[in-house]
């Protein structure tokens, strides 16, 4: 029995603007560097939530340099006494994520191409080659109650393959918008990410985005890129909080989302 609710229940549908995911992952990378306990993800947690993010991410990778197979239990738990808050557990199906799905039923699972012990997450799938050996798992994870996002690459022309492999959302993957924001490549390269976006949208598939998302960057994507649900900001949130607090960072994050005005 799944102790989280529905995903139905979440989203931008309800809330009228693309949702906040909070990814605590460079918390338990702080905290795996003493046997003290501190900072604690799950109080890490609490603090963003209290704060007004509306949901929590975690990209438990193989070698556990950050997050713990323990850390997706304990925030499993935790999230019982927030019904209102999506958990979302990213990761290679292929490797580690299904043990977790299977057992604590997230209300989504990104899908990840990671090599195990890969520095960070650094492009989308490739479902020409992929397609066959993902169906089952997103066949699984539906019959498990969990939505299912793939991370891909802003490629308007592979939406298609994601929806036909029975993907509910795609996770376009931000970085090459991160690192052309603030230069002249910048308009070009997000228009890129509306086309796909559009793509995305057009053949059914729900829109998250992530990946080197900052408060900077965040207004200017979501004006542009329609129908993101939810983005998950992790490394450059987590990097704020250390100045600002959460409280005051999640506030931030949150009023960069609303810049953008109503998602469309
Ligand atoms: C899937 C994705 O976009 C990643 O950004 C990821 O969750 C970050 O992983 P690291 O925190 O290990 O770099
Ligand atoms: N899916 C992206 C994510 O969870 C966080 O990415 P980042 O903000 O740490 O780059």
């Amino acid at each position: 029995m799944n102790p989280l609710v529905a995903p139905e229940s979440h989203g931008p549908e309800s809330l009228g603007r693309t949702a906040l995911s909070v990814n605590l992952n460079k918390v338990a990378l702080l905290r795996n560097t003493r046997h003290l306990g501190i900072p604690s993800v799950t109080r890490a947690a609490t603090l963003v939530l209290e704060a007004g993010a509306d949901g929590i991410t975690v990209h438990p990778r193989p070698d556990e340099r950050h997050i713990r197979a323990h850390d997706v239990h304990d925030l499993a738990a935790l999230l019982t006494a927030w019904p209102q808050v999506e958990y979302n557990i990213e990761g290679n199906p292929q490797h580690n994520l299904m043990d977790f799905v299977r057992a604590v039923r997230p209300h989504q699972a990104t899908f990840v191409p990671d090599s195990v012990g890969q520095f960070t997450s650094d492009h989308g799938y490739d479902l020409k080659r992929d397609a066959q050996a993902l169906r089952p798992l997103i066949d699984e994870c539906h019959t498990l109650g969990v939505r299912v996002s793939l991370f891909m690459d802003p490629d308007p022309a592979a939406m298609a393959l994601a929806r036909d492999v029975g993907a509910d959302r795609v996770e376009l993957y931000t970085e090459s918008y991160a690192s052309a924001f603030g230069t002249p490549r910048e308009a070009e390269v997000r228009a890129g990410f509306a086309a796909a976006a559009r793509a995305a949208l057009a053949v059914g598939l729900g829109v998250n985005a992530g990946h080197d998302l900052n408060r900077d960057n965040l207004t200017a994507f979501l004006r542009e890129v329609p129908g993101v649900s939810e983005v998950s900001i992790g490394h450059a949130l987590i990097a704020d909080a250390l100045e600002l607090g959460y409280a005051e960072t999640i506030r931030g994050y949150l009023k960069a989302i609303h810049a953008a005005g109503p998602q469309r």
